[in-house]
């Protein structure tokens, strides 16, 4: 019989974690137990939830004892369907005091009816030809209220500075002066002369955004149009609305998942979900091609092995497609020997103002991190690079080099 098991970590005041799980277990399947005639218990059997361990009793500061707790639900009680799957595993019991949902291990039955990535890692690289670096993303920046000159120029910019993909930022919604479809149109004029002319492709990740009813004929009509990918809000939606974009095959273009809102369901030490079930398998699972997370060493931040553990769950051996790990938020060129390090080739840099705050302008910013990223991988420090590349040097000297401060 096909099961979910959900694994979390517990405060439990009463010091008594072993009862705990029995009441997660029958909670959150057939109710109380040991109440029911024989009977019905013989009959409800199959559908109970199963405590499959407790372990690591200890005490934390408050006096309360932390375990890590494993339920095996059976698939029969629900639905093959995220919004059944978490509400049967984490519905109630996110509002019941401290419980982290850590990870979901799905049966093999369970995890067909999932797509997972429509092309993964191995299919983004095939469509840009690039198979042996990280590959470079930018983001336009301070285009709300501005026009489509504007945006159009910016993409030129980012493009000629040899990035291999540029999203829209998050925050930019439907409106009159850069709308969607025009975004499309026009940016994939722009992107074709750059090709062109230079023989650089760079893809563009336009954001989707509106109702949710409107999304799918949003996408079609974008895929239609020669969209190269989209950008979503998943976290604002929800993960079921991701896997409904994925599955339809008149859409059919990569998705790329942004993490806004996720940091209220992850990042309580005690509460929520962990990042690498959230950001990680479960944006997998759902069809994620890109998973966008802060990374360990920008603006907005995270802890580096919670950072680590996304980027494994995105990657880790599976029946699915492997999603590209993009660790972002506050990157410059001078943190490119700590990306590479920690995340590998198969990642994705991803830089807004590391890009646009070059003094050589989004063009200089994108040639100092195509620079960076081609003297790391040829193992010289970036003190060395920047004696060969004039964007690199004039990077480091504003930035600094974050190899340098790591030593
Ligand atoms: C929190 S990860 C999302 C990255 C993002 O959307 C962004 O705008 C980062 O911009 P930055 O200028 O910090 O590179
Ligand atoms: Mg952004």
């Amino acid at each position: 019989m096909s099961e979910i098991t959900a694994t979390y970590i517990v405060h439990d005041a009463k010091h008594n974690p072993e009862k705990k799980a029995e009441g997660i277990a029958l909670g959150l399947t057939v109710g109380s137990w040991t109440d029911l005639p024989e009977l019905d218990q013989k009959q409800l059997k199959k559908h109970k939830g199963r405590v499959v361990s407790v372990e690591g009793s200890s005490l934390d500061s408050n006096s309360e004892t932390v375990a890590t707790i494993k339920i095996a639900y059976p698939a029969l009680n629900f639905s093959p369907d995220l919004p059944a799957i978490l509400t049967t595993v984490f519905g109630k019991l996110s509002l019941d005091g401290k419980v982290k949902l850590v990870d979901l291990e799905f049966g093999e039955e369970l995890k067909k009816e999932f797509p997972g990535p429509r092309f993964g890692i191995e299919g983004i690289r095939k469509k840009l030809g690039v198979h042996d670096r990280p590959l470079l993303m930018s983001i336009f920046k301070g285009v709300i209220g501005r026009d489509m000159d504007f945006l159009l120029k910016q993409l030129k910019e980012q493009s000629l500075g040899g990035v291999d993909l540029i999203k829209d930022d998050e925050i930019l919604f439907e409106n009159e002066l850069t709308p969607f479809e025009k975004r499309i149109a026009l940016g994939k004029q722009v992107l074709d002369e750059v090709y062109e002319s230079t023989g650089h492709r760079t893809l563009y990740a336009a954001n989707l955004t509106g109702r949710t009813s409107q999304l799918r004929d949003k996408a079609r009509k974008a895929a239609e149009l020669g969209a190269d990918a989209f950008l979503f809000n998943v976290f604002a939606y929800g993960l079921d609305v991701l896997q409904e974009l994925r599955e339809d095959d008149e859409i059919g273009i990569p998705i790329m998942a942004h993490p806004a809102v996720s940091g209220a369901l992850t990042s309580a030490d005690e509460y929520g979900f962990s990042h690498s079930l959230l950001l990680g398998k479960l944006l997998r699972y759902a069809g994620a091609d890109f998973s966008l997370f802060p990374s360990p060493y920008g603006s907005v931040a995270l802890e580096k092995q919670q950072a680590i553990s996304i980027a494994e769950a995105l990657t880790a051996e599976d029946q699915f497609k492997r999603t590209f790990p993009v660790p972002s938020a506050g990157i410059h060129p001078g943190m490119v020997p700590l990306l590479v390090k920690d995340f590998g080739v198969d990642s994705i840099i991803n830089a807004g103002g590391g890009v646009h705050g070059h003094p050589g302008g989004a063009k200089g910013g994108g040639k100092a991190f195509r620079q960076a990223i081609e003297t790391v991988l040829q193992g010289k420090s970036l003190e060395e690079g920047a004696l060969e590349h004039d964007e690199l040097k004039t990077a480091i000297s504003l930035w600094g080099s974050a190899e340098a401060v790591a030593k």
